[in-house]
């Protein structure tokens, strides 16, 4: 329960409530997948449309950036670890990676905690290295399930779009991140959802 599904479920809640606050991100994803299926049935997407998705997938990422869904990770050292300033883990040590801490240090994030799909552009991730973005780990015991926890959001980010306008509940507190397992909020995440014009 804990990988494929808790996991999905948080990443889509968080992923709907960054577009609830940025009208104008969730606006350019839903003309994306009107575009991608002007004329067709939302129902019926196909795997083949899912690469054609750029600003939706960037949305996507950079919402497992600032709300990774798996916050930490541990691993067993099974060797000594030398680390650039010299000092050594030694082998046998069991360290703790924080995902969450490393999506928002500054010094590969600028202005962290700011949602900024744009980080992802094709230009913009140049050059950067592959281990500042882990939300599904990194190495031999990564997330197996990471392809299709993708295709997962993108489907569902895209019927949800072609259905309904998503604002966030300003009479609400902005919700509190609460790291348990998974990333949750405390009192759960609410928005408000407006049927589209025209959409039955
Ligand atoms: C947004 C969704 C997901 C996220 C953020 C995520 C994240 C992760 C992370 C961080 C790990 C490594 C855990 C560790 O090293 O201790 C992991 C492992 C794993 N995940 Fe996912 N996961 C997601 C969805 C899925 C889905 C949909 C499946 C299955 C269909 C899945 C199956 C697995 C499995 C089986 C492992 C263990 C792999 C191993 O130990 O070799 N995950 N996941």
């Amino acid at each position: 329960m804990f990988e494929g599904h808790d996991t999905t479920a948080s990443g889509l809640a968080w992923l709907f409530y960054n577009l609830a606050g940025h009208p104008e991100h969730q606006e350019r994803c839903r003309q994306e997948v009107q575009e991608l299926l002007a004329g067709r049935d939302t129902a019926d997407i196909e795997w083949e449309d899912l690469s054609q998705l750029p600003f939706t997938t960037m949305c996507i990422k950079e919402s497992l950036r600032l709300h990774p869904p798996v916050t930490a990770v541990s691993r067993r050292c099974t060797e000594d670890i030398p680390l650039r300033d010299g000092l050594i883990i030694p082998k046998g040590v069991t360290c703790l990676m924080s995902i969450y801490g490393t999506h928002h240090n500054p010094d590969l994030w600028p202005e962290p905690e700011v949602f900024n799909p744009l980080r992802f552009s094709p230009e913009n991730s140049k050059g950067r290295s592959p281990s500042s973005f882990i939300p599904f780990s990194a190495g031999p015991r990564n997330c197996i399930g990471q392809s299709f926890a993708m295709a997962e959001m993108k489907v569902v980010v895209a019927l949800t779009l072609s259905r309904f306008v998503l604002r966030r509940d300003t009479a609400r507190p902005p919700p509190r991140r609460k790291p348990e397992l998974i990333l949750r909020a405390e009192n759960g995440l609410w928005l408000l959802l407006e049927p589209l014009p025209g959409v039955a």
